[in-house]
C-alpha cells in the first residue's frame, strides 16, 4: 500500500491532551459544553452527530443535541440559537450541515454568537482567519485537523506547493487560508479549473474535498506526493470510500484513508475548539 496517514492515531493523542484540559477546567469549575443542532433524518448527519456526542461524552464536556423535523421554520431554529447564545451553559454551538433546501444556511450560521462559533463560519472568524489575525478566534475543524495532521508528516510547510480541489465554506475556502498562513503556495481548484491534471503533477500536498468516489488517482500525483482526501461516499453496496483512488500500491507518497484519516481529526478537532471556546469564556467570566 502507499503509506498511510493514521488520523485516527492522531486524533487519539490529541484526545489525550483535550482530557487533561478538560480536567483542568472542571477543577476550576468549568464545564464545557457543546450544543449540536440536528435538522431533518439524513442518515449520514446522525451519524456524525452521534460519534460527535461520543467524544464530547468520553472527554467529559456537556453535549446537547437539539433536533428538528425537516419541515421546521427559519424562526424556530433561530429562536433556538438566540437561546442558546445566552445561556451560558453553552460555549460553543454547531448547526449541522447540510439543511433543508427552504431554510438559507448563511442566515442561520450568522445568527450563532462569534464566541461560541465552533464551526469558525461567522464572518467575523473567517475574516479573521483570511487576514491571520493575532489572538484567538474559533476556525473550521476539518481544515484545522487537517493542519494538525500535516505538522505530524509535513512539519514546514513554507513554499510547498499546496493545492486545495474544492471550494465550500466547510473546507476548501478555510483550508486554503490555514495552508497559506503557513505560508505554502497555494492553488484553489474548482470544476471551473482548466489545468487540473497539470496542477495535481506539480503539487507537494493535495487536499481533496469533492464528495466523488475515485476523483483522483495517486497516479496523477507526484511520487513524493501528500494526499488528504476529505470524501465520504458512501456506494449503492454501503461501502464507505473516499475522493481518491490508490492505484499506486508500491508507492512512497502519503495518503489519509478513508475511514480513520481526515473524519476522526474533524471530530477531535470540534472538541478541541470547544475547550478553547470554554477556557474564552472563562477568562471574560
Ligand atoms: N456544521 C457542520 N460542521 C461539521 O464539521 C460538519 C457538518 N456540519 N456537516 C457534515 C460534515 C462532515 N463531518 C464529519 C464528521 C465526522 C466524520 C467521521 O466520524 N468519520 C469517520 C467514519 C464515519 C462513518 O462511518 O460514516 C471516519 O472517517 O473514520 C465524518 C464527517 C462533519 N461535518
Ligand atoms: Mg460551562
Amino acid at each position: 500500500m502507499t503509506k498511510l496517514i493514521d488520523g485516527k492515531q492522531v486524533a487519539e493523542n490529541l484526545k489525550v491532551q483535550i482530557a487533561s484540559s478538560v480536567k483542568k477546567l472542571i477543577a476550576l469549575g468549568i464545564t464545557p459544553g457543546i450544543a449540536v443542532i440536528l435538522v431533518g433524518d439524513d442518515p449520514a448527519s446522525q451519524i456524525y452527530v452521534r460519534n460527535k456526542q461520543r467524544a464530547a461524552e468520553k472527554l467529559g464536556i456537556d453535549s446537547e443535541v437539539i433536533t428538528f423535523p425537516a419541515t421546521v421554520s427559519e424562526e424556530k431554529i433561530l429562536a433556538k440559537i438566540n437561546g442558546l447564545n445566552a445561556n451560558p451553559a453553552i460555549d460553543a454551538i454547531l448547526v449541522q450541515s447540510p439543511l433543508p433546501d427552504h431554510i438559507d444556511e448563511h442566515h442561520i450560521q450568522s445568527a450563532i454568537a462569534p464566541e461560541k462559533d465552533v464551526d469558525g463560519f461567522h464572518a467575523h472568524n473567517v475574516g479573521a482567519l483570511f487576514a491571520n489575525s493575532e489572538g484567538y478566534y474559533p476556525m473550521a475543524n476539518t481544515p484545522r485537523g487537517i493542519m494538525t495532521l500535516l505538522k505530524e508528516y509535513v512539519p514546514d510547510l513554507t513554499g510547498k506547493n499546496a493545492l486545495v480541489i474544492g471550494r465550500s465554506i466547510l473546507v476548501g475556502r478555510p483550508m486554503m487560508a490555514m495552508l497559506n498562513n503557513a505560508n505554502a503556495t497555494v492553488t484553489l481548484a474548482h470544476r471551473h479549473t482548466k489545468n487540473l491534471a497539470q496542477l495535481v503533477a506539480t503539487a507537494d500536498v493535495i487536499i481533496v474535498a469533492v464528495g466523488k468516489p475515485h476523483f483522483l488517482k495517486m497516479s496523477a500525483a507526484k511520487a513524493d506526493a501528500v494526499v488528504i482526501d476529505v470524501g465520504i461516499n458512501r456506494l449503492e453496496d454501503g461501502q464507505l470510500v473516499g475522493d481518491v483512488l490508490d492505484d499506486m500500491p508500491d508507492s512512497e507518497q502519503l495518503l489519509t484513508p478513508v475511514p480513520g484519516g481526515v473524519g476522526p481529526m474533524t471530530i477531535a478537532t470540534l472538541m478541541q475548539t470547544t475547550i478553547e471556546l470554554a477556557q474564552q469564556h472563562s477568562i471574560f467570566e
